[in-house]
């Protein structure tokens, strides 16, 4: 989908938002934070770096950037021990509910290492309203917090998510990709490898492809070597999908953003 694109260049313009969903190390978030506020993401920040793995090494390059990014931590299984009942698509409305509680013009999957459900994406596209948050101290006790104010998460307009994938559209779909790919190729199975950025659907891996590149690779090398060429290209081109998808939408008022957070 591509809309005429508006740039005013006018930094009087509201900032664009973005979350970051993340699992791991974080290399591709620190690309996204390297680039905040320069020409490949002008008069963008990210406001919420997420993350479903406590031990995330993301969480800290998002605590550390200067200015320092709110960060969140939520993990499937500590979430349905927490709370008995709720299932793993309950998981999902929380994430969503969290993420547009940040109000993003644009949600980055960058690293993330969880299959978000049909539910989660309804809630990025403003069909569905997430259900009253649900919260639980350290010791499990579940607070249902009715009306805590955040019951109006409903979107402006559909918050685009994208993801980064480490293979090229229809090949190597799910996680390991990186490994899966190297060793097809070393044995034959294919002859060209590479990375991509997509939307995300419900399908995984499966949504319209936004940036695609090959990575070159050679027969014998070490996977490691193949892996740091193929993550600096990746750094390239989750930049500049965010920059592409953030071009789609045109920047939303002061006034309607003020309207909204009132
Ligand atoms: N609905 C979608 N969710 C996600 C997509 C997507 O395209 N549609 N992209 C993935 C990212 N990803 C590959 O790019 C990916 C990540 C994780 C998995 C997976 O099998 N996850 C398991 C848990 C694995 C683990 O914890 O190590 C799971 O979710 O049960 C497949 C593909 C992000 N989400
Ligand atoms: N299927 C999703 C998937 O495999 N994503 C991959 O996880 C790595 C995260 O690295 P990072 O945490 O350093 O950004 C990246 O290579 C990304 O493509």
């Amino acid at each position: 989908m591509s809309s005429i694109v508006i740039d005013n260049g006018d930094d009087s313009s509201p900032p664009r938002k973005l979350v970051v969903l993340i699992s791991g190390s974080g290399t591709n978030l620190q690309a996204l934070i390297d680039a905040q506020n320069t020409p490949a993401l002008p008069h963008t920040s990210i406001v919420l770096v997420l993350s479903n793995r406590k031990a995330a090494h993301g969480l800290v390059r998002a605590s550390s950037a200067n200015p320092p990014i709110p960060t969140a931590y939520l993990g499937l299984q500590p979430y349905l021990r927490q709370n008995p009942g709720k299932t793993r698509e309950d998981y999902d409305l929380e994430i969503a509910r969290t993420v547009m509680k940040a109000r993003p013009d644009v949600v980055v999957l960058a690293g993330w290492m969880h299959i978000v459900s049909e539910a989660f994406l309804e809630v990025l596209k403003g069909v569905r309203a997430p259900p009253p948050s649900t919260r639980c101290d350290n010791k499990g006790n579940v607070d249902q917090a009715e009306g805590d104010g955040d019951g109006d998460v409903k979107p402006l307009r559909p918050i685009p998510v994208i993801n980064i994938h480490p293979a090229l559209p229809g090949q190597f779909d799910g996680a390991n990709a990186i490994q899966r790919g190297y060793d097809a190729f070393q044995r034959g199975d294919v002859d060209k490898l590479g990375v991509m950025v997509h939307r995300v659907v419900a399908e995984v891996d499966r949504g319209e492809p936004l940036i695609v590149r090959e990575v070159p690779i050679e027969k014998g090398e070490p996977i490691e070597t193949y892996e740091q060429r193929l993550h600096e290209v990746e750094w390239q081109i989750i930049v500049q999908a965010t920059k592409m998808v953030l071009d789609e939408v045109e920047p939303l008022s002061h006034e309607i953003l003020n309207k909204d957070a009132e």
